[in-house]
């Protein structure tokens, strides 16, 4: 079984024990009561390399990389050093990760909310919003096509927007197909864990123009956010590279600044 065979089976026992706790309908209702989602679509298409600054504690090719008491904080330093959203991991075997952690960031700051799990039904979905999350990840390696079109979907109708999670052109063909309007490359291979930046080269000149085009894992420097801005990112998303750093704050603002500089790569469209 692959890592994320193994996470998707735990997030399964997970989703089904909290939903015998708190039934779909009182999540919706929840949901429904939650201010709008900001309109991240628009957001990640501003001009430059915006950088969505993720809280992670832990993760499974690495292990613990940083405490991170207060998470509600980080992102407010993250904010501050003008990141263009936060991404938020909610599971909690892998990646200590929570919905309180979500709810702590969505208090926090006014910038777009990423819940970033393995979701696998309409209920996380429900439950993102009713967390007051603006976006939500969807992995294509994680989904039946039939299950990836209607989660991304029910995401949509809920106003939020999806960011959909491709390893190669397989996946970025599956996820166009269902309707992506957001495709994320991820470096890492969720199955052998192993991180090929180049993936992103070979996969995101592929993807149509209209979509927004968002670089996952592996950036620890100034020179990882510039390859991969010659290649079309529109942003990338950074876990580890902020923080283990000292001040996470400089360390956004540091990549935001080459991310906007008129002198910084960019493909000819
Ligand atoms: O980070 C992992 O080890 C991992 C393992 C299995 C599934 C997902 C995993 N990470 C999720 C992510 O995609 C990253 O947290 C995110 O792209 C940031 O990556 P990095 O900047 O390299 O921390």
């Amino acid at each position: 079984m692959s890592v994320l065979d193994e996470i998707v089976a735990g997030v399964a026992a997970d989703v089904d024990t909290r939903r015998q706790l708190i039934p779909i309908e009182k999540i919706r209702a929840i949901a429904e009561k939650t201010p709008p989602a900001l309109d991240a679509f628009s957001i990640l298409r501003e001009p430059g390399v915006g950088v969505i600054a993720e809280v992670k504690r832990s993760s499974p090719s690495k292990g613990s990389l940083a405490e991170i008491p207060d998470p509600a904080e980080l992102a407010c330093e993250y904010a501050a050093g003008g990141a263009r959203a936060i991404s938020v991991l909610t599971e909690q075997n892998y990646f200590r990760g929570s919905l309180d952690d979500l709810d702590a960031v969505r208090a926090a700051v006014r910038i777009p909310v990423l819940r970033k799990d393995f979701i696998i039904s309409s209920y996380q979905v429900h439950e993102a919003r009713a967390h007051g999350a603006d976006l939500v990840l969807l992995i294509v390696a994680a989904l039946e096509q039939n299950a990836l079109v209607s989660l991304l979907e029910r995401v949509e109708s809920l106003g939020m927007t999806a960011l959909v999670e491709v390893h190669d052109e397989v996946e970025a063909d599956r996820a166009l197909a269902a309707g992506a309007r957001v495709i994320g490359v991820n470096a890492r291979d969720l199955r052998t864990l192993k991180v090929d930046t180049s993936v992103f080269e070979r996969v995101a000149p592929g993807l149509p123009n209209g979509v927004v085009k968002i670089a996952e894992s592996g950036v620890r420097e100034a020179r990882d956010l510039l390859r991969y801005a010659s290649v079309g990112a529109d942003a990338v998303l950074i876990g580890e590279g902020l923080v283990t750093k000292k001040s996470p704050r400089e360390a956004v603002a540091d990549m935001v600044t080459v991310g906007s500089h008129p002198s910084t790569p960019r493909p000819v469209r």
